[in-house]
C-alpha cells in the first residue's frame, strides 16, 4: 500500500502543482490519477520515485517512509513507464529489457531468459529483441517500456500516460492487454492519464484531481459516474454517463429468445423459407459464430460475405448491460446477438428486454 500523507510541491517560482494531498494507493490494485493538464498528475506520481521531492508531507510505501530510504534502493522496487516507452535508443530491444536486471547483477543469461519471456508476456514477437528503438512502430516501443518497467518484478508500477504516444485502435489493444497482465500480475500500480475514458477503463479506483493537486474525488468507476462529487468532476465525466456507467452492470438474467439462422452459404430459396417473412435474417459461419445480418428479400443466388450488413455489435452472455443494449441498438433488425465464450451465438435480446433489467437493477444505490 502506498500513502501519501498531505503531500504537497510548491515549485521555485511559486506553483503551487499538488496542494496537501492525501491519498491511499491499495496493493495489487490500478489507481489512476486523472485531471485536466497542469493539475499535478506527472508531479506526484514522481514524488512517489523521488525524482522529486515533496515541499512538505509524507509517502510511505507498506508503512515505510519513503524519504528514509535512498533513493536509488527505493526504486529498485519501482517500475517506471513514461510516454513513448522513454527507451535507450542506441540500445536494442533486449537490451533494453535487461538494463535494470543487469544493474541489480544478475547474470547475464537470467536476464535475458526474463527479457525472453517479459517479450512474449507484453506480445513481442522474438525477432524483435536485436532491433533498436527508432526500428520499432509505437505500439511495440510502448511495449517495451513496459517489459522494461517489469524485468525486475518490481512490487509497484508507476506508468505516466503510458498509452497516450499511439493512435486509438492500438491504445485499445495496449489497454486491453494491460489489463490482462495486471490480471496475472497484481502489481501495485499507479496510472496518470489525462483521458477519463482511458481513466475508468482501467482503474479499480480513480482519483481525480483539480488544477492545484487537490483531490475533487476518489472513486471507483460506476460509484463516480453514478455519482459525481461536484459539477467539477461531473463536466470532466462528460456526457452519456448513464450509458456509460452500463459498461459496469452485469447482464445475468436477460431474456434471450433463440434466433433463426442460416449458415454462410445457403441458397436464396433457404434463406427466405428460414426468415418466415422476417426483414432480417442472422447469418453464421460453420462454427455457429454470428457473421452478420442478410436481407432474405434481396438474395439472388446465395448468402455470400459481399451481402452480410455487418453494422451490428456482438454482446457476449453474461457481459454487461451496455453491451447487451449496444448489441440490440447496433442491429439492423433491432434484435441484439448474443455469443458464448467461444463466440457461439446463444440467441437474441432486445433493446427493451435490456431496459427491464435496467429498471430492475438499481445498483444498490440510495
Ligand atoms: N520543474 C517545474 N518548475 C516549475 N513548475 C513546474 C515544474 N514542473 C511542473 N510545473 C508546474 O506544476 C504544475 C503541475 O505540473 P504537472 O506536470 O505535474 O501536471 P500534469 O497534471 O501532469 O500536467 P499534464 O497533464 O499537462 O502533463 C503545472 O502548473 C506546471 O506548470
Amino acid at each position: 500500500m502506498i500513502n501519501l500523507l498531505s503531500v504537497t510541491k510548491v515549485y521555485p517560482g511559486g506553483t503551487t502543482a499538488v496542494g496537501d494531498l492525501t491519498l491511499v494507493v491499495p496493493t495489487g490494485q490500478i489507481t489512476v490519477l486523472v485531471g485536466p493538464s497542469g493539475c499535478g498528475k506527472t508531479t506526484t506520481l514522481r514524488m512517489i520515485n523521488r525524482m522529486i521531492e515533496p515541499t512538505s508531507g509524507r509517502i510511505e510505501i507498506d508503512g515505510v517512509n519513503t524519504a528514509d530510504l535512498e533513493p536509488g534502493e527505493l526504486r529498485r522496487g519501482i517500475g517506471y513507464v513514461i510516454q513513448g516507452g522513454g527507451l535507450f535508443p542506441h540500445r536494442t530491444v533486449l537490451d533494453n529489457i535487461t538494463t535494470v536486471p543487469l544493474l541489480l547483477g544478475w547474470d547475464r543469461r537470467r536476464a535475458k531468459s526474463v527479457a525472453t519471456e517479459l517479450m512474449e508476456r507484453v506480445g513481442l514477437a522474438p525477432d524483435l529483441a536485436k532491433r533498436y528503438p527508432n526500428e520499432l512502430s509505437g505500439g511495440q516501443q510502448q511495449r517495451v517500456g513496459v517489459a522494461r518497467a517489469l524485468a525486475a518484478d518490481p512490487p509497484v508500477m508507476l506508468m505516466d500516460e503510458p498509452f497516450s504516444a499511439v493512435d486509438p485502435v492500438v491504445r485499445e489493444q495496449l489497454q486491453d492487454e494491460f489489463l490482462r497482465l495486471q490480471a496475472e500480475l497484481g502489481k501495485t500500480i499507479v496510472f496518470v492519464t489525462h483521458d477519463i475514458d482511458e481513466a475508468i477503463k482501467l482503474g479499480d479506483q480513480v482519483a481525480v484531481l483539480r488544477v492545484g493537486g487537490a483531490l475533487a474525488q476518489l472513486a471507483a468507476p460506476a460509484d463516480l459516474l453514478a455519482d459525481p462529487a461536484d459539477d467539477f468532476v461531473a463536466d470532466f465525466l462528460g456526457r452519456d454517463r448513464g450509458y456509460r456507467g452500463l459498461g459496469f452492470a452485469a447482464a445475468p438474467d436477460l431474456q434471450v429468445s433463440p434466433e433463426p439462422v442460416a449458415v454462410l452459404g445457403s441458397s436464396a430459396d433457404d434463406a427466405r423459407r428460414l426468415a418466415a417473412g422476417a426483414s432480417w435474417l442472422l447469418v453464421v459461419d460453420d462454427a455457429q459464430a454470428p457473421v452478420g445480418w442478410v436481407r432474405p428479400s434481396a438474395l439472388t443466388t446465395v448468402i455470400g460475405p459481399n451481402d452480410l450488413h455487418r453494422g451490428g455489435t456482438v454482446a457476449r452472455q453474461g457481459g454487461t448491460l451496455r453491451a447487451a443494449l449496444d448489441a440490440a441498438l447496433s442491429a439492423p433488425s433491432r434484435r441484439g446477438v448474443l455469443v458464448d465464450d467461444d463466440g457461439r451465438l446463444v440467441g437474441t435480446v432486445r433493446a427493451a428486454d435490456v431496459l427491464v433489467e435496467i429498471e430492475r437493477d438499481d445498483g444498490g444505490r440510495p
